[in-house]
């Protein structure tokens, strides 16, 4: 077994990221633009990004709160039936995806599509085909709560069947389904989260409820859990990391009517290094982290290599700038993995 001391990732991406607006995304993104090369930016804000008005100023309002030259956000456009092809073709060099939230279904999808019907979806998703602009999706019914992304498979198969030129990401997928599916069309791809690498329902609900854990999708079962972690070991050439990582002030996590998002971009790198080398994986972890996406979203980039040295890094109880309070997941424990300083 190899005794690691230190690993360097070159250009990590984290293909799913909330990073909010205002002093959220003072307080968040330089946390993500310290790490990572780059990040696809979730359009999910009050009100979601659906002109290209408000998707420049975001962008911008993004690398003035990164600071840092050496970080690429990648923007994304929030899903909309009426779409014209004018319109895309007109954004499409700003965007690198589009994103597709089931109405209601998670944090700020509210305006999200209400029929999942591909005659509905087809005017949008055919103009996205022709301009090669690939598709997110978040992937759950309104099902019962375990079930959702299950129950989303035939969903995911029926757009991948009717457009298999157009690249469809399964975003932030939790179960072994979803691992299984993506075998079984080409233009089929996925994110998944560091969180889901780790936890099962029993981290979130199964002894004192655990706010901090709670997201959408749910952690699932332990069989999930290994599905999933197996594919990112070994750097399934169609799964790529996206943290996910969607931060919410303290005070709307801990009471009553929790919000879903789990907060992990200030230890992510850290914690997949740990994780990978516990299962004699490092060798796998560029791929996972940096060269999938690249082949998968076509990147080119060359800004920057990440070391991690092999000692204790005491995860913050809570990262704070002016009114803003976010607690990561591990606040207050030990890892084994620092940034190197
Ligand atoms: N994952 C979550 O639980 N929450 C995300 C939305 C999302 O990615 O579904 C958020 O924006 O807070
Ligand atoms: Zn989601
Ligand atoms: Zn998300």
């Amino acid at each position: 077994m190899n005794n690691f001391q230190s690993f360097e990732i070159n250009e990590p991406l984290d293909m799913h990221l909330h990073l909010r607006d205002a002093d959220m995304l003072k307080l968040v993104g330089p946390l993500t633009s310290k790490t990572f090369s780059g990040a696809l930016v979730m359009p999910n804000l009050v009100p979601p990004i659906t002109t290209k008005e408000a998707l420049l100023s975001y962008k911008q309002r993004i690398k003035e709160a990164c600071k840092n030259d050496q970080f690429e956000p990648f923007v994304t456009l929030f899903f909309k039936n009426d779409y014209s092809y004018e319109f895309l073709k007109d954004i499409k060099d700003e965007i690198i995806a589009i994103k597709l939230y089931p109405a209601g279904i998670t944090t700020n999808s509210e305006t999200g599509v209400s029929s999942m019907d591909i005659e509905v979806l087809r005017p949008t998703l055919e103009s996205m085909s022709k301009l090669e602009i690939p598709l997110c999706i978040h992937g759950e019914t309104n099902g019962f709560v375990m079930d959702r992304e299950k129950e989303f498979m035939p969903i995911y198969e029926s757009i991948a069947k009717a457009f298999p030129k157009l690249k469809i990401i399964m975003e932030h997928i939790t179960t072994k389904d979803a691992i299984e599916l993506l075998d079984k069309y080409d233009n089929l791809f996925a994110t998944v989260t560091l969180h889901h690498l780790l936890i099962t329902l029993d981290d979130v609900a199964g002894g004192m409820l655990q706010p901090h854990l709670f997201c959408k999708p749910i952690a699932k079962t332990p069989i999930d859990r290994t599905a999933l972690l197996n594919a990112a070991l070994k750097a399934y050439p169609k799964l790529m990391f996206g943290s996910d990582s969607a931060p919410h002030p303290k005070h709307k996590k801990e009471c009553c009517g929790c919000a879903a998002g789990v907060f992990t971009s200030p230890i992510a790198l850290q914690v997949l290094t740990q994780l990978f080398e516990k299962h004699n994986a490092l060798e796998n972890l560029n791929a996972f982290v940096s060269l999938n996406a690249q082949k998968i979203y076509n990147l080119k980039l060359d800004k920057k290599t990440v070391k991690l040295v092999k000692k204790d890094f005491v995860v913050p109880a809570i990262y704070e700038y002016k009114e803003e309070k976010v607690v990561p997941m591990y606040a207050g424990e030990t890892l084994s993995w620092s940034l190197e300083d």
